[in-house]
Parts: structure tokens; C-alpha cells; sequence
């Protein structure tokens, strides 16, 4: 019998500089898994079971969870598509937690969509499953944003076109750059996060970041790193977002002091990261992050790359076991 698992990983949206068209993929160095995971086997009927150290945090109920929506969603694609599906259960490894900023949502939604493709023998393409995993965000997050989902499930650093197709563009990576990343342990919700944005920005702050954006592109193609890092700045969400993020300022300051590349907010936050030049640099920063910037219990913090890679599917074996975060 047919069994799936799907691993998709945790990712930065917006990389600061890139509002809504610019996100990373994350692998932490250490080789452990940050991300979510959903397993898939024949049933009878469908059904939807819960693990993992954040599933006590989702919604109560199958129906409200994401993975549902996305099961009924693509076999309704299916039909539509004169293709047969036969009834799945499905098992999501909740790892990353919920508000994060750590794109946990498009996480257990491209995971959904890998092992449902992976499952009926790959029936979409790549595009195709983009613009289905975009759609759920943004029923979950209030609009369609691509910035997590497609660096999760295509891996590396991407930049969204706006076009039915491509739906992306992959950067060039630097090798030499990592990433300190920090989950505070709170929760902010992306759908609030995005309401207390302005609806309109001032001609100046379009100039700086339609600009930084055309630099960042063409400094990462041109292998031209420190000006790459000299222009990630937000300019869009940062000076407003930062105001749900205790101790966001004096995150920023000491990585500055640290001589870390870049600091910001990962997706709506509270999760921050610093680029680094190197990994005793990001080491130190995580350490300070770890004592200062954690809230709670749930907080924790990473040293991670980018990784080339997105979404693994793999055949399941009975003995697998929940891989932990
Ligand atoms: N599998 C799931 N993973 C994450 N959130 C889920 C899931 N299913 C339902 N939800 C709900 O979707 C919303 C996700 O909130 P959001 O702020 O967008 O999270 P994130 O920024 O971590 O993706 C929450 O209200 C959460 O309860
Ligand atoms: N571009 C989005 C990214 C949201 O990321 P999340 O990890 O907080 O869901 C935004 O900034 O609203």
C-alpha cells in the first residue's frame, strides 16, 4: 500500500527588503528538521490526525484545520480535472508554531499539497501547485501572498513574478551567509499584523523599495554580497510591526554591535533574524537572542542556511517515527 511523507520547511517571508515578493527557505546547521510534516495513507474515509509539539496550539476540530481545506481543495481541482481521488489519511506533524513568522501555515499547506500531489502520481505541476498553496494562505492570512509557500516548497531564496507562470524566480545563494534566527515565543497573527499596515505608501518609500530590491537582484547575481546586505532594509512593514516585538530594538542593536550583515522581522514576526558572515557570528547572536529576546517557554532559536532544497517527499515506512523540531 502506498505511504507518503512530506517534510517542508520553515521559511523567511519578506527577507525585509522584499514585502510579499521575496522569501527564504531554512535549514538549521546543526541538520535537525524545522519544519512541518504530513504523512499520507489509504483509508476508508478521510481523516486528519494531530502530533507534534505545537498541535495542542491548532484549532480544535479536523474541519478548522488548514490540512483539510487543502485535501477538499485539491480533490475538488481533481474532479475538476476529470481525475479520480480515493478517501486518505492524513497525519500532520505540527513543528513549527502558530504566529510564528515562521511561515507555519504555508508549512503545513505545501506539505498538505506535496503528499496529496505525491500521492495520486504527481497529477499538477510546480505552478499549478503554487497557485493552489497560495490560494489557502490567503484564506488563512487574508491575502495571497507567495513569499512563504514558495520558497517552502521549491527550497532556496525566490522571488515571486506576479505572472500565472513562472509564479517564481530562484536568487543566487552565498554559501558563506547564515542565518541567527529567533522565535520569541509569542503569537502575532499575519492577518493582524497585515491590517495595521498602511494602505497606501509615500512616493519616497516606493523609490527606496522598488530600488533596494532591483540592487539586492542584481548585487546577488553579480556575486557583489556586502551590497547585497547593505540594501535589506524595510522600509514597508518594520516601522509599524515592530511595535508587537518586545525587545525588537535591542535585538537590532546588539547584532548591529556584533557586525551582523542585516537584522529583521521573519514574515510578520515576533521570529527575527540576523545575516551573519559567518557561523560563529550567528552562534553568538543566537546566544544573545536565546537570554534576551525570548519570551516564554515556547521560544527557541536557530543558527540555519538556505537551504537548495524545499519540500522532501518520501516513501513512509511503518516504523518512521514524528521527527522532532
Ligand atoms: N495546520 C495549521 N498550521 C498553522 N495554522 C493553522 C493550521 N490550521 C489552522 N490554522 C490556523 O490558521 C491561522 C494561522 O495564523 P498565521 O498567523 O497565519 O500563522 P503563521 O504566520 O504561523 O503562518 C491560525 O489562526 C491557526 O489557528
Ligand atoms: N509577506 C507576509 C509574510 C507572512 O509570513 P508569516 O510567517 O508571518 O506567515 C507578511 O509580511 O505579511
Amino acid at each position: 500500500m502506498k505511504a507518503l511523507r512530506a517534510y517542508a520547511p520553515a521559511s523567511i517571508g519578506n527577507v525585509s527588503l522584499g514585502f510579499d515578493v521575496l522569501g527564504a527557505a531554512l535549514a538549521p546547521v546543526d541538520g535537525s528538521q524545522l519544519g512541518d510534516v504530513v504523512d499520507i495513507t489509504a483509508a476508508e474515509s478521510f481523516s486528519l490526525t494531530t502530533v507534534g509539539t505545537f498541535a495542542h496550539k491548532l484549532p480544535a476540530g479536523a474541519d478548522n484545520n488548514i490540512v483539510t481545506k487543502c485535501y477538499h481543495f485539491f480533490c475538488q481541482a481533481m474532479e475538476k480535472h476529470g481525475k479520480a481521488t480515493t478517501p486518505v489519511a492524513l497525519t500532520l506533524h505540527k513543528n513549527l508554531p502558530i504566529g510564528s513568522g515562521l511561515g507555519s501555515s504555508a508549512s503545513s499547506i505545501v506539505a498538505a499539497f506535496a503528499a496529496l500531489n505525491g500521492y495520486f502520481d504527481c497529477p499538477f505541476d510546480e505552478d499549478t501547485l503554487l497557485h493552489m498553496m497560495g490560494e489557502l494562505e490567503g484564506q488563512i492570512s487574508g491575502s495571497i501572498h507567495y513569499d512563504n509557500v514558495a520558497p517552502c516548497y521549491q527550497g532556496g531564496m525566490t522571488l515571486m513574478t506576479g505572472a500565472q507562470e513562472p509564479v517564481t524566480l530562484s536568487l543566487p545563494l552565498n554559501p558563506t551567509w547564515y542565518y541567527a534566527i529567533c522565535y520569541s515565543g509569542i503569537s502575532v497573527s499575519t492577518a493582524a499584523a497585515r491590517d495595521i499596515l498602511p494602505k497606501q505608501v509615500e512616493m519616497s518609500t516606493a523609490l527606496t523599495f522598488g530600488r533596494q530590491l532591483g540592487v539586492f537582484v542584481h548585487a546577488l547575481h553579480a556575486g557583489e554580497f556586502d551590497l547585497a546586505a547593505s540594501v535589506m532594509k524595510d522600509v514597508i512593514a518594520e516601522p509599524y510591526r515592530k511595535s508587537l516585538l518586545p525587545g525588537f530594538d535591542d535585538a537590532r542593536a546588539f547584532s548591529e554591535r556584533e557586525g551582523a550583515l542585516a537584522f529583521g522581522i521573519s514574515g510578520s514576526g515576533p521570529t527575527v533574524f540576523a545575516v551573519c558572515s559567518s557561523e560563529q557570528q550567528a552562534q553568538r547572536i543566537a546566544r544573545y537572542l536565546d537570554e534576551n529576546y525570548i519570551q516564554n517557554e515556547d521560544g527557541f532559536s536557530r543558527v540555519c542556511q538556505i537551504p537548495q532544497a524545499g519540500t522532501v517527499v518520501s516513501p513512509l515506512n511503518e516504523n518512521d517515527t514524528a521527527p522532532a523540531l
